[in-house]
């Protein structure tokens, strides 16, 4: 089953097109990452797939159904790219996990047993449900990233879509994160993550897609971890030119590799 059909996709903000004729599909059980430089139009092609900015031109299905006529979002969780340094949320971890359940129960109606036992699973999925009760600003920004994606676990979503769920984020978090979402692609869940280095991710893509100035410019295997491309024989003309000029490729000096 198709869980993400895009066609012919054109996007813009105030007039200005950001992604033009962009198709893309990402089947049941498939761990797509999004690839590409700053500016390039990754997260505006997520945040379009997830209903956040409207498109201009072309049509976007999920699970079989028209976006505009989809109703069963609980279906679909949600990381973005952070909750924002120093934002002061007051809220506990276990409260930011637990509004992942909203979709599931309804804002009226009171958590109950499976609400509470998602929320354990999920924080325990991610490493961090010693921390049920600390505020969520006393964590690490990784630590805050793993809130985020324990709060959409708790959805128990069948997709799941990340913007950058490794930016900036401590080696630790970033273990206990592929680890998670390791698990929930092995129950057949379906991933979608934009993505700028996939560092321990890589083992789980199926498939990347690099968006190169508003278009897709390659899709395939991942591209090759930077031992590959450090070794001194190592030319450079390779088949993954197209993600060079995309100035995404990982051994790209670290200065070219700005965190978005
Ligand atoms: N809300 C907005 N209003 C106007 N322009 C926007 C808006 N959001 C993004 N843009 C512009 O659209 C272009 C693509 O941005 P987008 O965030 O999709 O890129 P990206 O590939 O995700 O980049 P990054 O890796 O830096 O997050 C950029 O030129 C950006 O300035």
């Amino acid at each position: 089953m198709t869980v993400v059909d895009v066609r012919h996709l054109a996007v813009g903000y105030d007039g200005r097109e950001i992604l033009h004729d962009v198709s893309l599909a990402v089947s049941g059980g498939e761990v797509v990452a999004i690839l590409g430089a700053n500016g390039s139009g990754k997260s505006t092609l997520i945040r379009t797939i997830l209903g956040l900015v409207p498109a201009a031109r072309g049509d976007i299905d999920l699970f079989g159904t028209a976006q505009r006529k989809f109703r069963d979002w609980a279906r679909v969780g949600y990381v973005p790219q952070r909750l924002g340094a120093g934002s002061g949320v007051p809220a506990t971890v276990g409260e930011v996990v637990a509004s992942g359940r909203l979709a599931r129960r309804g804002i009226f109606r009171p958590a109950g047993t499976a609400d509470r036992a998602a929320v354990t699973a999920a924080l325990e999925d991610v490493g961090l449900l010693d921390r049920i009760a600390d505020p969520v600003s006393t964590l690490s920004g990784g630590q805050q990233q793993r809130t985020l994606i324990a709060r959409a676990l708790a959805g128990k979503p069948d997709l799941l879509v990340l913007d950058e769920p490794t930016a900036g984020v401590d080696a630790a978090s970033q273990e206990a994160f592929a680890a998670a979402l390791g698990r929930f692609a092995a129950r057949g869940g379906t991933i979608l993550l934009v993505a700028h280095e996939l560092g321990p991710l890589r083992p789980l893509i199926d498939r990347a897609v690099v968006v190169h100035e508003g278009r897709i410019a390659h899709e395939g295997v991942p591209p090759e971890p930077a031992g590959h491309h450090a070794d001194p024989g190592h030319d450079h003309v390779h088949p993954h030119a197209a993600l060079e000029k995309a100035g995404i490729c990982e051994w790209a000096p670290a200065d070219r590799m700005t965190a978005g």
